[in-house]
């Protein structure tokens, strides 16, 4: 029926088209001359982007792969955006459980598996077991405790989740409040939740999927209090998947979006768990209830996970971005609109100004990001590495530097799927673009794994106490060490003279540098005033500033974002024609940033209103010269159009006809008089109905 349905609609557009007016632009041959136009190839930065061909190949056998599945083929993705939460449940676990088989049979590596997830995405129940619950044991458990929980985990034995945000805390991690009662007598811990504000609320996969979880609890003997520690903690019985005694889970109901994962709460009730249950790398538990705490540089190693999480988080922004740009650009390429007759050729609407400048910098975000992506996760790999050899001095940097980027990355993200969204009219709205989905399903990530102005806060501490060692005379290493010369970028001045300065690497690195710079110092003397002379780093005078203290992390999360942006690309195996494309994207990232935020350079005098002005006409300059590269620049991404799953970013441009295909073909559409037609419309609208009832009466 549904069929029938289609392919009637179909012939009749195809009956109708000898009547379309004579500026008519087939979609497909939009896209087609903007792929002609470009001035470079997108197959080779492709490549480059993507990490060498092999990695592009791979991931087209992947998705050959997934196609050939009844849980991962085309119809099955594109049928998503109609299924009920319990529907999209079951599916993401039916996908996990059956990668996860793959990969235990040997048909798919590790890597393989993780990109299929991702190629899919399908979030489940079981994303936290591999993310969080695992590599917690694997860094945070001793030898024993490794080769005990591990094999099971990696078997799929048993689930878990990572159980640390409570009902009434989840910044405040110190806060929490579920208790593990160390108890001598029977060598056990009694985990308890003391109020409702200790319930578990939030974790991933703790509803329904998890028989075990990471608790973070409160460390108890003796009566005394020695913080938060990780345990694994059985919740669920194995035969029969039933709560264990003491034990009350369930789902948090349904959320803005990321709706097939089981986000659960859980509430205990003085369960007991055996001593090492307790994971004893960093502190320990002696039988007898003799406690050692962790080495003074292993303080934060509770706190590692989250770390990891957040290398993650940065890498997967630039990519999420990529997606949404892409959809958007291609579709503004072959949507057109307005011109000045009536059956003359209309303007694609990505040659509106307006749209140029929405999604062109975000298009130079996405890029920024990836590269800035690669770093990160370079870093961590580096930081792993030192770890594992015992040296955790990296760590504090690592942190800060990731704390304010990860915010950075997930707010510019989020912003510009929803930019993208918007730019695409009305058809953006619906979920056929796929846009909607791709947010309400991304925009978690500004929350969850530290909220996005408490992290932000974290690099600005870092900021501010670097201003305090400069200003003792002591050396500031890391991505803060330009605040060592901060006494002489202050006096500095914008040296733009021509629109075309603006271009250059040096002039936009000084201006991004000088407002970084700026703002740190401000900041700095903003407490110092506040607090008589003196730094707090909590209290009125912290709390009372938060707003000029996130903005401050921000401008130095952005100087890291373009420089690394910058030296990625000139360090990049590219061929002429794209460095050329690159370069400028860089300068219209650049250029972008300062824009958003240019009353920063005006405070200290930095710039002066005629430089303002010729960085306004460089940017739109720029706009005009990267415009007819839009498309291979998206296109250059890589993005499969299985995996961005959008009726308007399809690679063919044939926009109209997949959105007609798609709308016909879904559930709703399934009879012609609809669902509603027998019980509710009918005894209204249908005379002998009417009739029949008014006999009635
Ligand atoms: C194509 C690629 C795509 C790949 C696909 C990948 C897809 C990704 C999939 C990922 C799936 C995972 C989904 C994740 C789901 C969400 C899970 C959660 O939310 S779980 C829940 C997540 N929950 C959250 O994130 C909670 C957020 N809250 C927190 O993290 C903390 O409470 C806090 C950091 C805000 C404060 O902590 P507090 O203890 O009060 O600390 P103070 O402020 O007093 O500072 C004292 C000192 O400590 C230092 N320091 C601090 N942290 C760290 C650290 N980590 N380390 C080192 N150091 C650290 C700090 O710098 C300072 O140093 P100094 O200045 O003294 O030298
Ligand atoms: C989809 C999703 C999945 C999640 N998955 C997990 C999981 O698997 N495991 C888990 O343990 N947790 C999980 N979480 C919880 C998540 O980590 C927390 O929601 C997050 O850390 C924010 O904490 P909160 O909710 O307590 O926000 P709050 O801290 O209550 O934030 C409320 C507001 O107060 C502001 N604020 C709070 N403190 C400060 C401060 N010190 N300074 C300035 N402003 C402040 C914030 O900016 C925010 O605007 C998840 C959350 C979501 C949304």
């Amino acid at each position: 029926m549904v069929r029938e349905h289609c392919d009637r609609t179909t012939a009749l557009v195809n009956e109708s088209s000898q009547l379309v007016l004579a500026g008519h632009v087939e979609p497909q041959d939009d896209l087609r001359a903007e792929r002609k136009r470009a001035s470079f190839s997108s197959q080779e930065l492709a490549v480059v982007l993507n990490g060498g061909t092999e990695v592009l190949q791979r991931r087209s056998r992947l998705i050959s792969q997934l196609q050939s599945t009844s849980w991962g083929s085309q119809a099955a993705v594109s049928q998503r955006c109609f299924h009920s939460r319990e529907q999209l449940h079951v599916e993401g676990l039916v996908a996990q459980t059956e990668i996860w088989k793959l990969m235990q049979s040997g048909a798919l590596s590790q890597q393989d598996a993780k990109d299929m997830e991702t190629l899919l995405t399908l979030p489940g129940g079981l994303t936290l077991h591999q993310y969080m619950f695992i590599p917690t044991i694997e860094t945070q458990g001793d030898e024993e405790q490794q080769a005990y929980w591990l094999p099971k985990a990696r078997a799929l034995e048993i689930t878990g989740a990572y159980a640390q945000t409570e009902m009434g805390h989840g910044t405040f991690v110190r806060g929490l409040e579920t208790t593990a009662t160390y108890d001598r007598a029977s060598e056990e811990f009694i985990i308890h939740s003391p109020a409702l504000s200790s319930i578990k609320w939030w974790p991933g996969g703790l509803g329904k999927t998890a028989t075990h979880c990471i608790m973070l609890a409160r460390l108890i003997i003796n009566s005394k209090d020695h913080g938060l520690h990780p345990f694994v903690m059985q919740i669920r019985d194995l035969h029969t998947h039933l709560p264990l005694a003491g034990v009350r889970v369930g789902d948090i109901g349904p959320k803005f979006g990321y709706n097939g994962v089981d986000n659960g709460y859980l509430m205990l009730d003085r369960v007991r768990i055996p001593r090492r249950a307790m994971l004893m790398r960093h502190a320990r538990v002696t039988p007898d209830g003799h406690y050692f705490p962790p080495s003074a540089e292993n303080a934060k190693a509770t706190y590692g996970t989250m770390v990891a999480i957040r290398a993650l988080l940065v890498d997967e922004a630039g990519w999420v971005l990529a997606r949404a740009t892409t959809i958007a650009v291609r579709y503004t390429a072959i949507r057109r609109q307005t011109s000045e007759r009536v059956g003359d050729k209309e303007l694609q609407v990505l040659d509106y100004q307006n749209l140029a400048a929405t999604l062109l910098p975000l298009v130079a975000s996405a890029y920024a990001l990836i590269f800035m992506g690669k770093a990160s996760s370079d870093m961590y790999k580096r930081f792993e590495q030192d770890r594992d050899a015992g040296n955790l001095a990296s760590l504090p940097e690592l942190h800060v530097l990731l704390a304010g980027m990860k915010a950075l990355s997930t707010w510019t993200a989020a912003d510009g799927i929803e930019a993208c969204r918007r730019g695409c009219g009305g058809h953006g709205y619906s979920a056929l673009s796929g846009l909607p989905d791709l947010y309400a399903s991304y925009v978690q990530n500004v929350t969850l794994e530290g909220d996005n102005n408490v992290m932000s806060l974290q690099t600005a501490r870092h900021l501010v106490k670097s201003q305090e060692a400069v200003a003792k005379g002591r050396r500031v290493e890391g991505s803060a060490a330009y605040l060592q010369r901060a006494e002489q970028e202050l006096h500095r001045k914008c040296s733009v003279q021509a629109p075309q300065d603006w271009q250059t690497a040096e002039v936009l690195d000084a201006a991004l540098r000088h407002r970084a710079t700026y703002l740190a110092a401000e900041g700095h003397k903003l407490l110092l005033r506040h607090g008589g002379g003196k730094i707090n780093f909590a209290g009125p005078d912290w709390n009372g500033n938060t707003v000029q203290l996130i903005h401050m992390a921000q401008a130095h999360s952005q100087l890291v974002l373009h420089t690394t942006f910058a030296q990625s690309v000139h360090q990049a195996d590219l061929e002429p024609a794209a460095r050329a494309a690159l370069i400028k994207l860089v300068a219209l990232h650049g250029m972008s940033l300062l824009l958003r935020d240019l009353q920063d350079l005006f405070m200290d005098g930095y710039l002066q209103a005629f430089q303002a002005q010729m960085l306004v006409q460089r940017r739109n300059e720029l706009l005009l010269e990267l415009r007819p590269d839009a498309v291979a620049l998206v296109d250059s991404f890589g993005i499969a159009d299985y995996q961005l799953n959008s009726c308007l970013g399809r690679s063919d441009g044939d926009v109209y006809r997949a959105l007609l295909e798609a709308a016909s073909g879904q559930q709703l559409n399934k009879t012609e008089e609809g669902p509603a037609w027998n019980a509710v419309l009918k005894p209204w609208l249908d005379p002998a109905s009417r009739q029949q009832a008014r006999s009635k009466l």
